[in-house]
């Protein structure tokens, strides 16, 4: 048993399903790589996983408990927390302001607490705690996004796309920041990436998602190594 253990999960909105029989199970301490060509149903996978998409069949355990049905609040508090794609910032709010809402039910000493500790992941942080969001450059955005999860303190950390609008530069920091959470802080990392290639150098293990269905599911070297499948479904 995983930490996060997905069995037979089919996940779409309204009537139409995207998303068809994924199980799959991620590990303490792991970057767990959830990968696929455009469409493939990645982020609604993810989506599903957190609550805010449709789940038709099948069911997600955390911590071996059932969490299928619980809402994203819910989970949030378990220690499962969902970084989407563009962030989730309040735009005329300062970066601190947004750190403050981001953990509003945390006791105030907590919260400083988990600042300091935040801070010390991302000193870069410091020097932005008074300026709006909307002055933020898009990798200074993905900070705070990532932060303000981070101040929660999950046990399992979903991100979709967290390079997808950076430049070179900035996206090889963020995939340093990710094994960063996974060696020295223990976080297990569920990571949905378009760049197949860096995403699988640095996961653990990883699922290939293609037209919503399983294709691939093991250790992420294997699926580098498996010249089809990489060729065919990831360019790589
Ligand atoms: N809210 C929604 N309502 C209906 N259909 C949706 C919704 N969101 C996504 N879809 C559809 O679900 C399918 C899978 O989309 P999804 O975003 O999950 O794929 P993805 O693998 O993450 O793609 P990409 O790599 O391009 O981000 C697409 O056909 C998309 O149009």
């Amino acid at each position: 048993m995983g930490l996060l253990d997905v069995e037979d999960l089919s996940v779409g909105y309204g009537k139409m399903e995207i998303v068809n029989g994924v199980s799959f199970s991620a590990y303490k301490n792991e970057i767990f790589v959830i990968v696929g060509p455009n469409g493939s149903g990645k982020s609604t996978l993810l989506k599903g996983l957190f609550g805010l998409a449709k789940v038709f069949r099948g069911r997600v355990l955390f911590n071996g408990n059932e969490v299928t049905s619980l809402p994203p609040h819910k989970k949030s508090l378990l220690g499962l927390a969902y970084l989407p794609q563009l962030g989730n910032t309040f735009e005329n709010l300062s970066v601190y302001e947004n750190l403050v809402l981001a953990a509003h039910d945390l006791p105030r000493d907590k919260f400083e607490e988990r600042l300091s500790d935040i801070l010390g992941i991302f000193p870069a942080l410091r020097n932005l705690l008074r300026r709006k969001v909307k002055t933020l450059s898009g990798g200074e955005r993905q900070m705070l996004a990532l932060a303000m999860n981070l101040l929660r303190n999950p046990l399992v950390l979903m991100m979709d796309e967290p390079t997808a609008a950076l430049s070179p530069k900035l996206a090889a920091q963020v995939f340093n920041q990710i094994q960063a959470l996974r060696n020295e802080h223990g976080l297990t990392i569920i990571l949905v990436e378009q760049n197949a290639l860096k995403a699988l150098e640095i996961g653990d293990r990883a699922l290939l998602l293609v037209s919503g269905q399983p294709k691939f599911y093991g250790a992420s070297k294997e699926l580098l190594e498996n010249r089809e499948l990489a060729k065919l479904y990831l360019g790589i």
